[in-house]
């Protein structure tokens, strides 16, 4: 079984994250790690923790020689802003420094979590519901995306839409040229550009946005995942992988809530036969039936909500003395769509990394190679 896990707070000393399951063999390298978390630091209207921040990963086991081992992978990527936050995160709420944070923030985990966990400085909460746990979560998940390179499977992302600007549809062709060089990773320079003035009005404003992203998969082999139980259907599992991301509030798969208005006639991808096996006429499906890939392209739709901490704070209670207050804010990002967007690809890798090894299972890549060929 493959799976991770991530720990670190937003100003400790380091996030760390272990990977389990990865078969031995593979190609792996820091270098390749840190492409996706350079990438996951881009984007126009992100705050001033980014211009600190050059996430580099460092692998401490599982890897030698630039292959895995097999053995579990425990890497670290380093808060540089550490240094900037080294004696608040070492204060207990008895020693309370003026960072504590007492007037929760509507949108954040800060209520919530307080009232779970009791804690009267909401920076205990705060700085594990904090999204800066995505850079260990996208350095874990891009040992799975590797895997699903090494099997030919092609992953990539675009924005469609920030606030009220929507881009046009577009072509893989376009995304594959023009989305990974955008500031906003949207594949439609007119769209990107009244993007970009929507999110500057949103800073001058004080206020922030939120946005749909698009992830395509290509080269998927046909029956990952399973219709045979609920926790074994592809599209359930991406889904809960996707939502499990801060601020994703939605997801929808091929055609999803359109598909809701129209006749079955105008939905269902039909059948046909190109004489060597099945081609269909379209695809509504988004590449999975049942829980199970189809071999047609995965297409998938997130929604991020607004970033909820606003220069214009939202009213609020202050927890010391119950009055009306206005929420705290310290730092914030205006936007972070294209961050959220590259974090989905990883985690949408990884799912498919454990349900490709679930069917082609293995302790080695040779192992696996094997099996794919069908000659064990
Ligand atoms: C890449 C990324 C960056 C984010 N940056 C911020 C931020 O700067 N300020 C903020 O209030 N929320 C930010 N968020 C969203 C919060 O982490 C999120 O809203 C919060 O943890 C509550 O979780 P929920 O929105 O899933 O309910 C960011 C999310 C992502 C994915
Ligand atoms: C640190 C990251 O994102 C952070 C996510 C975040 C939040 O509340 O989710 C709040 C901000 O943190 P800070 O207050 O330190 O500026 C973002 O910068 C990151 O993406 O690496």
């Amino acid at each position: 079984m493959l799976r991770y896990l991530t720990a670190g707070e937003s100003h400790g000393i380091a996030l760390t994250a272990i990977i389990e399951g990865m078969p031995a063999g593979l190609d792996l390298t820091a270098e390749y790690i840190n492409t996706q978390l350079s990438r996951r630091q881009q984007g126009y209207g992100r705050g001033g923790r980014m211009q600190i921040e050059t996430d580099k990963v460092e692998l401490l086991s599982g890897v030698r020689g630039g292959k895995t081992l097999g053995s579990p992978i425990s890497l670290q990527i380093k808060n540089r802003d550490w240094s900037n936050w080294s004696a608040i995160m070492a204060a207990g709420e008895a020693d309370l420094t003026s960072r504590t944070v007492v007037v929760p923030r509507p949108g954040h985990g800060d209520l919530a979590g307080h009232i779970k966990y009791g804690h009267q400085d909401l920076r205990n909460i705060l700085e594990r519901a904090s999204a800066r746990e995505t850079a260990a979560r996208v350095a874990a998940c891009t040992v799975g995306r590797r895997l699903i390179e090494h099997y030919g499977m092609e992953i990539t992302s675009h924005v469609i839409r920030i606030g009220s600007v929507e881009a046009p549809r577009s072509s893989l062709e376009n995304i594959k040229a023009h989305a990974p060089q955008s500031v906003l990773l949207c594949a439609d320079a007119d769209a990107e550009a009244a993007m970009i003035k929507e999110i500057d009005q949103a800073k001058e404003n004080g206020d922030s946005l939120g946005g749909v992203f698009e992830i395509i998969v290509r080269h998927v082999p046909v029956g990952l995942g399973s219709h045979v139980h609920w926790d074994r259907k592809l599209d359930g599992r991406l889904a809960g992988a996707l939502m499990s991301i801060q601020a994703i509030k939605g997801v929808e798969i091929g055609l999803g809530f359109r598909a809701a208005s129209l006749p079955g006639s105008q939905v269902h991808d039909e059948i046909f036969s190109n004489g060597t096996g099945f081609i269909r006429g379209s695809n509504n499906a988004g590449g999975i039936e049942a829980g199970i890939t189809n071999g047609e392209d995965i297409v998938i739709r997130a929604a991020m909500k607004p970033i909820a901490t606003l220069y214009n704070p939202l009213r609020s209670i202050n927890l010391e003395n119950g009055q009306e207050d206005k929420a705290a804010i310290e730092r914030s990002d205006i936007c972070a769509v294209p961050a959220a967007a590259v974090v989905a690809e990883a985690v949408v890798a990884f799912e498919l990394a454990s349900a490709f090894l679930e069917k082609f299972s293995g302790d080695s890549i040779p192992e696996i190679d094997k099996r794919c060929r069908g000659e064990i």
